[in-house]
């Protein structure tokens, strides 16, 4: 052995950080890293996910999971990533780098939206999009005909199915005695639930669901808290949101984004609390 070689040592190798918080910052990761479940076991895995637009980095060494069932919320301040995350899921931008698995063993990354889509992740933005001259039973229609096709031999099943499909519906997003009304003649909150209706039509296994409760009324937003509630029941959803009171009545594991990284996850009190989220978010 010549004189320049080295034994191998049984200390830990010394960090050396550019600055203190990076030394912080890349322990925690560490630590998160050896919590997370075996990938197999997530209905959502994100790993080490870049995206730059034009040198700005949007999301920046992102990892995050949910499991299957879970609700989540996703918060943080405007321009944390959140819509560019939700983008990266369902297949509408390709992260640079980092991995993105639906159901632990399905690469996102390698499929479009339409793909992404008929796998079962459904998506509901900000903004309303329902068919405002149909009525909502109508539309509750249009959003399930993705999925005749597989009982066309089935007629008469099919038939009654998608009544009694349209009836849980009805149901669930607190519109049955509305089903013969025109979309056009609902609140915006109810258009909301119609929307989110028309997610469950398609019977994705995640939901994603975009200020669901931006302009509405505080007692549509409590109902909208229940009923997400009880959709994350027999499904996955994950729900950004500014609105605290709403993100403290989901009663969920909370998330919250900042540069594009997860600053602070676990329990409402918990990540409230934090000066960090506090500083950047809570505070201003
Ligand atoms: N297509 C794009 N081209 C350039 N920059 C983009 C693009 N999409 C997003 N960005 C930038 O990436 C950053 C993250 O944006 P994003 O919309 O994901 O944040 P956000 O957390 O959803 O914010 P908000 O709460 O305001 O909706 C922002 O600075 C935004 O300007």
């Amino acid at each position: 052995m010549n004189s320049t070689s080295f034994e191998p040592t049984a200390f830990a190798p010394t960090r050396v950080s550019p600055h203190p918080f990076a030394t912080q910052r890349a322990e925690r990761a560490e630590a998160e890293a050896k919590l997370r479940p075996p990938r197999g076991e997530t209905l959502l895995y994100l790993d080490g996910v870049n995206k730059t637009f034009d040198g700005f980095k949007a999301i920046n060494d992102l990892s995050l999971v949910v499991a299957r069932g879970e609700m989540r919320a996703i918060i943080g301040p405007n321009g944390a990533g959140k819509t560019t995350m939700m983008d990266i899921i369902t297949g509408k931008t390709r992260p640079d780098s980092g991995d993105v698995y639906f159901n632990g063993t399905t690469d996102l990354t390698q499929h479009d939206e339409a793909d992404i889509a008929s796998m079962g992740i459904g998506r509901k933005f900000q903004k309303p999009t329902v068919f405002e001259s149909h009525t909502i039973e109508d539309n509750l229609r249009l959003a399930m005909t993705g999925s005749r096709s597989i009982f066309t031999a089935l007629l008469h099943r099919k038939g009654a199915q998608e009544r009694a499909k349209i009836d849980e519906i009805l149901a669930t997003t607190r519109l049955g005695p509305k089903r013969h009304t025109l979309a056009a003649d609902l609140s915006h909150g109810q258009k909301q639930w119609l929307e989110i209706g028309m997610l469950l039509a398609q019977d994705p296994e995640l939901l994603l669901v975009d200020e669901p409760v931006a302009g509405m009324t505080d007692a549509e937003t409590e109902e909208t808290a229940l009923l997400l509630r009880e959709i994350a029941e027999t499904r996955s959803v994950v729900v950004v949101e500014h609105d605290m009171h709403f993100v403290r009545a989901l009663g969920v594991k909370v998330t919250c984004l900042h540069e594009g990284h997860v600053l602070a996850e676990g329990p409402l009190d918990q990540v409230s609390a934090d000066p960090r989220v506090v500083e950047v978010y809570l505070g201003r």
